[in-house]
This record gives structure tokens, C-alpha cells and sequence, in this order.
């Protein structure tokens, strides 16, 4: 049986219910498929602190580093709101992107076809969509330093963050892009906003000389963040493999979510370098969406982006590419049945809570065993 260790972070508010339909998915996979899932568990961010004062504890960092691939669920909530900065659950998040070195935030918004009419935008601008955001995500303004806020001593403060790219970290996201873009639809264009940032300028340069290193099969255009926001929503179609930077793909990537029809649609991935004897990425897969504080704790979340970030992580990971696309294909199935949670609701359909909708999944998976 093969050895797959898997640290699962269920963090906060819905974090832990996603995740509970995900564990029936494993726990299924180990029994009946063989799959040697090895799991182990840790607290982050609220859940931690509430523990032990710290939003990810030394002893879950070392788990983190020694898995295959953790699984993360959401963090925050109102309850941490006067917690000190340093320990506030988000921290925690922040802090395993940092020390596993996750340059890489595959965001992927794919409007499944059952969804096409629970966009709020227009069925004929989201039908079909499949784009790729793929975000820097140890770097930029999230990270830079000076960070902070001094007081000028006159009743004025002053706030700080530091916008700070080198051409390494540029080059490494660009060059992931073209790879990934000739997977696909083999279109890159990369966001920045050089008209008033020099980040922004080094950042287009660096693109354009990276591109020009073995990857000019791969088309690349460029776009101010600001116009890509706006297009993003004018026609999504347009794009294949959008390139950005922390920031501005945190927001876009916000915006994409929307085309698909909710937040609680959205999966990724956050991929570190290949290591260099083992060709293995260190790997933390999580849903876009947060901890919902407005519905956590009602059974009403939306577990699908937790699912198939789940199945990102078996693409990615574990190169077990046929039950990913089984477990998409899952999805999609009860999509076309027409169950949905609150966030996806439409006439006609039938409304389920979180636990329904990550059980018709696991049936629908079974149902698709060869
Ligand atoms: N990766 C993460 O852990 C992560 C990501 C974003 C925000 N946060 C944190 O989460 C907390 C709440 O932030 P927020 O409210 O801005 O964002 P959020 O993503 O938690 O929620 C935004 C809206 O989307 C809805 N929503 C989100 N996920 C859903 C799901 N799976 N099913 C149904 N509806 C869903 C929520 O009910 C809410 O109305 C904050 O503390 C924030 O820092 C954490
Ligand atoms: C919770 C927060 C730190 C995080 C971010 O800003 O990166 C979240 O919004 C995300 O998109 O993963
Ligand atoms: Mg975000």
C-alpha cells in the first residue's frame, strides 16, 4: 500500500466542516481503493491560539515540513479580532506559505455547466470558463519589509508595507506560468501595474526576458491589474493563464471566484520548488474562501471548494490523476443533479447543507469505481 502522509490544518469556523466531508473521501479511498493515506492533524490559526497562544505551533510546522501534502481548511473569525497582530490566525497561514517555501498559488475558475446560471453575471460571459490565476505568494507586499506602524509624534501615525520583488522570485512564477500555460490553452498574460509601481516594471521586464528563454512557443501578452480586474469581468473567456503578483492575485483571484458562481466553488494549490534529489514539491492545498464566520457553525457551507482542492492535491502531489478527475467528475455529477448549498441556490434546485453535499460527492465517486 502505498505511503501517502497527509497533514490535515482544519483551522476555523467552516474549515473544520469542509473538511469533515473530505475525511469521509479518504477514509472511503483507504478502505475501499487502497490508497494509504496517512493522516496525521494540527491546529491553525484560531484553534492554535485558543491552544497555545500562537497561530501554528513549532511542533504543526514540523509536520507541515515532514508531509507529503497538508490540506488546509480557512481561519480567522471575529472571535480573534483583538488578538495581538503577530498571533492573529491569519498569521498562521502566512507562516506555512513562508516556511515551506509556497512560491506558487495555482488559483483555477472553472464555471461547471450546471453553474452557468448562478454567476451574477451573464450565462453566455461565464459558460465554459476555465482560466488559470496563478498568483506569486511568498513575496511582494505580503512579506516586505519595513512593515509597520510609527508614530510621528504629532497625533499622526504612519502605516507601512513594503511592495519588494527581486528577479529571482519573478522569474521562478513567469516560468511556472509558461510551463503551465502549455498544458492548456498555451496563452499567458501577466498582470502588474508599472505605469505607477517599480515592482511593476521589474516585474514586466522579468516576464519578458524569462519568456524570451525557451518559452516563446507560449503566447504573452501584458495588462495593467486594475484593466485585468475589469476585463476579468467584461469577458473572462479572453484569458488562459493569468501571472500576477500576492496582492493583485489575492483580489483577481476574488473576482474570479465570482464567475464560477460562489467562493464556495474554488479550490488551489500552493507549490514550493521541486527539491532537488527527490523532484518533490512541497505542497498546501486550501479553498479560496475564508472561514465564513456569517454561516460557520449552520451546516450551510458550501464543501466543494475543500473537495477539490482535495482533488488538486491528488493531481499535484500524488500524480493519482485518474481518481482526481473521478472525484471532478463527482462533482460536476451532483451539480447536473441539481443539488446545491445556500451559495449556489437557484430556482428549481434542490438545497442541501454541507454534509448532503459531501456525501452525494462521495456516492457519486463510488458510483464511478472502473
Ligand atoms: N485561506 C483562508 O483561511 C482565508 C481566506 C480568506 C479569508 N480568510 C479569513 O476569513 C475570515 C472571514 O473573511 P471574509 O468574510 O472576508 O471571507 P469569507 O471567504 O470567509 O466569506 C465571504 C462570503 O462568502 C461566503 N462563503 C465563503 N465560503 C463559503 C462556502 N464554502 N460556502 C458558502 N458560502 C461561503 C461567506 O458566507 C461570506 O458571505 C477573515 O478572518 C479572513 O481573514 C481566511
Ligand atoms: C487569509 C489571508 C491571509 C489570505 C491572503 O490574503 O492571502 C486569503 O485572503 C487568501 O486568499 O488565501
Ligand atoms: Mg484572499
Amino acid at each position: 500500500m502505498a505511503n501517502r502522509k497527509l497533514l490535515l490544518l482544519p483551522g476555523d469556523g467552516i474549515g473544520p466542516e469542509a473538511m469533515g466531508e473530505v475525511r469521509h473521501i479518504i477514509a472511503h479511498m483507504n478502505e475501499a481503493e487502497g490508497a494509504g493515506f496517512e493522516i496525521d492533524e494540527g491546529l491553525v490559526g484560531g484553534a492554535a491560539y485558543d491552544a497555545h497562544g500562537e497561530s501554528i505551533s513549532d511542533a504543526d510546522m514540523e509536520k507541515a515540513l515532514a508531509a507529503d501534502a497538508v490540506l488546509f481548511g480557512a481561519v480567522g473569525g471575529p472571535k480573534w479580532d483583538d488578538v495581538p497582530y503577530e498571533q492573529r490566525p491569519e498569521a498562521g497561514l502566512l507562516r506555512l506559505r513562508k516556511d515551506l517555501a509556497l512560491f506558487a498559488n495555482l488559483r483555477p475558475a472553472i464555471c461547471y455547466p450546471a453553474l452557468a446560471d448562478s454567476s451574477s453575471l451573464r450565462k453566455d460571459v461565464v459558460e465554459g470558463l476555465d482560466i488559470l490565476i496563478l498568483r506569486e505568494l511568498t513575496g511582494g507586499v505580503y512579506f516586505g519589509e519595513p512593515k509597520e506602524i510609527i508614530d510621528l509624534g504629532n497625533g499622526q501615525k504612519r502605516g507601512i508595507d513594503t511592495q519588494v520583488y527581486d528577479t529571482y522570485e519573478i522569474e521562478r512564477i513567469a516560468a511556472m506560468a509558461f510551463e503551465l500555460a502549455r498544458t492548456r490553452d498555451n496563452r499567458v498574460c501577466s498582470m502588474e501595474k508599472r505605469n505607477v509601481m517599480k515592482s511593476g516594471v521589474l516585474w514586466n521586464e522579468v516576464v519578458t526576458a524569462t519568456h524570451k528563454k525557451g518559452y516563446e512557443d507560449v503566447e504573452l501578452t501584458h495588462m495593467l491589474a486594475d484593466a485585468g480586474g475589469m476585463q476579468l469581468v467584461r469577458w473572462p473567456k479572453q484569458f488562459d493563464v493569468i501571472v500576477t503578483d500576492n496582492l493583485f492575485g489575492d483580489m483577481l483571484s476574488d473576482v474570479a471566484a465570482m464567475l464560477t458562481g460562489s467562493l464556495g466553488m474554488l479550490p488551489s494549490a500552493s507549490l514550493g520548488a521541486p527539491d532537488e534529489t527527490t523532484g518533490k514539491r512541497k505542497a498546501l492545498y486550501e479553498p479560496v474562501h475564508g472561514s465564513a464566520p456569517d454561516i460557520a457553525g449552520t451546516g450551510a457551507a458550501n464543501p466543494i471548494a475543500m473537495i477539490a482542492s482535495f482533488a488538486m492535491c491528488m493531481r499535484y502531489s500524488f500524480e493519482m490523476i485518474a481518481e482526481a478527475d473521478r472525484l471532478e467528475a463527482a462533482i460536476a455529477k451532483v451539480l447536473d443533479d441539481g443539488l446545491r448549498t445556500g451559495d449556489i441556490m437557484s430556482d428549481g434546485m434542490t438545497k442541501v447543507g454541507t454534509t448532503e453535499m459531501g456525501a452525494a460527492v462521495l456516492e457519486a465517486y463510488k458510483a464511478s469505481a472502473a
